[in-house]
């Protein structure tokens, strides 16, 4: 069973540029979501205009470092790259029958591009008898032919044809690259020991960024496959963010050579620079950004006369016949919530509240719709805004959307309520209200509705906490509107 993030390991030569090798590697793995370790096999003094020279540390160090990542890590994958001489490549087989890794891609570092030998010519054969311990090899078109101790093919078809042999000779899948061919048309082949080929093809880029391409390929691939993708998936998905990769690697700078490939610019480019919030922080932002209408709710002629008790009973009782009508709405906008939810506890909780608003409220402002004020049967143009606002958010099915609607008449009502509580003395005409507002199973809503929303809002992509904040304060906004409404209502009568 593979970790969620596959651990894979690049067996490699080193880039101090970091186009190529353990450089590229591990920054291919991290970008096709791997977690990336490295055993070193060779240091390589080279940038982007070629090798300079190459040093090759003892074969024990490098077993030692073999050994020390499987002795403590499970491994998902491992990628072979740069292998230098024949004892590096024993090393590496006795460490593979060691270690077992349960998916192993070889790429037969040979030459540079720039015409320097990385693998000693005496170590052909060598590498030949490793390919079986591989699940997949990925030669270059001078690589497969080298293999095979052929000449190198000259079209797509030759490719194929060699990669075929390869595949039946060693028992083992092939994936020939073709970036070494001319024309406009990439074609890279991917072929079982069966002899079954599956094409990938792909516009060449024009670009002079193409160094290390091969290591990037060889890791994404292992990586992808080490997360549990099939092989014809995994080499898909590699040479997707690898055509993604070269497009944008002469956007880096790097180099007056052949400079390397921009390993994360589709995670830049997607987002990938942003931090995420904590639900916390999302609550500071949110209810910070509703700062101005809280001011002026808080300025209302409705709310200060709420509060100290001396608002006209008619604006009041025209006030709860729109909440009546209101909470009506809201409570089918919460039901909606619920079946849209993605946990039970979710589920449970905005049901809980549809029922609350339903029954509770209705059953509190029945008492003062008693009071016969001339009451309104319709709902106002505020109330039909507001409850527009909300019926679209229910409509689009989209629970994050709808959950950060619906959250301001929990948290202004409880913010509002909870402040004008202590004014609620015996005697005051609305102390009901205040009391509903203001009490500890309404805080505890009001608490649990924050959590919910803004630890949905701190798993979603920028964008979409982008839609949840402006669904958030075009409601706040909304809420304003309802409590200045019922003192203009009265006076215009
Ligand atoms: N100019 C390019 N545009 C798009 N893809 C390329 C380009 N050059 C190489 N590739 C792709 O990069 C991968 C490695 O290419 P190749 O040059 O054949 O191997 P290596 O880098 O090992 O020499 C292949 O999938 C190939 O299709
Ligand atoms: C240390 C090291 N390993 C491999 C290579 C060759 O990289 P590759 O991906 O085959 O691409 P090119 O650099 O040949 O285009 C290397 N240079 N160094």
């Amino acid at each position: 069973m593979s970790a969620v993030v596959p651990r894979v390991l690049s067996i490699a030569g080193t880039d101090p540029t970091g186009g190529a090798g353990v450089q590229a590697d591990l920054k291919s793995i991290a970008a096709n979501g791997g977690y990336g370790m490295a055993a070193v096999t060779a240091l390589v003094a080279q940038n982007t205009h070629g090798v300079r020279s190459v040093y090759r540390p003892p074969t024990s160090f490098l077993a030692e470092q073999l050994h020390a990542v499987s002795d403590d890590v499970s491994i998902d994958a491992v990628k072979i790259g740069m292998l230098a001489d024949v004892e590096v490549i024993e090393t590496v087989r006795e460490w593979l029958a060691a270690a077992r890794p349960p998916v192993v891609v070889l790429d037969p570092v040979m030459v540079s591009t720039s015409g320097h030998r990385l693998l000693d010519p005496g170590a052909e054969e060598a590498l030949r008898l490793l390919l079986p311990d591989a699940d997949l090899v990925t030669p270059n078109v001078p690589e497969l032919a080298i293999l095979l101790d052929r000449e190198p093919a000259s079209d797509g078809d030759a490719v194929v044809d060699q990669a075929q042999e390869l595949a039946r000779r060693h028992g083992v899948r092939v994936l020939a690259k073709g970036g070494h061919l001319e024309g406009p048309d990439l074609r890279d082949a991917l072929v079982e020991p069966d002899g079954r080929v599956s094409d990938y093809r792909s516009p060449r880029i024009e670009t002079r960024n193409t160094h290390g391409t091969g290591c990037s390929l060889s890791s994404a691939i292992a990586t992808r496959r080490g997360a549990g993708a099939t092989w014809s998936d995994a080499t898909d998905l590699a040479l997707r963010w690898l055509s993604e990769s070269i497009r944008h690697g002469s956007a880096l700078d790097v180099g007056g050579g052949h400079g390397p490939v921009s390993h994360f610019a589709g995670l830049w480019a997607r987002g990938g620079l942003d931090t995420m919030p904590s639900p916390d922080e999302i609550a500071d932002e949110w209810w910070r950004s509703t700062a101005g209408v809280r001011d002026a709710i808080d300025g209302l002629d409705f709310i200060r006369s709420l509060g100290d008790g001396t608002l006209d009973r008619r604006a009041f009782a025209w006030y709860l016949a729109q909440d009546a009508l209101y909470l009506r709405e809201y409570s089918r906008v919460l039901a909606q919530a619920s079946r849209l939810a993605p946990t039970p506890r979710e589920q449970t909780f905005w049901i809980t509240g549809a029922h609350a608003a339903v029954a509770t409220e209705m059953a509190l402002h029945e008492q003062w719709l008693g009071l016969g004020e001339g009451v309104p049967a319709q709902a106002s143009p505020t109330t039909t805004a507001y409850l527009d606002h909300l019926g679209a958010a229910a409509d689009s099915g989209d629970y994050e959307r709808l959950v950060a609607a619906v959250l301001p008449c929990y948290w202004l009502y409880h913010d509002v309520g909870s402040r004008l509580h202590p004014l609620g003395v015996e005697g005051h005409p609305y102390r009901d209200w205040l009391d509903t507002y203001a009490a500890p199973e309404f805080a505890e809503a009001t608490r649990t509705a924050i959590g919910i929303v803004t630890a949905a809002a701190a798993g979603a992509a920028p964008l979409r906490r982008a839609v949840m904040a402006e669904a958030f304060r075009a409601s706040a906004a909304h809420e304003l509107a309802f409590w200045r409404a019922p003192l203009d209502a009265v006076a215009a009568r």
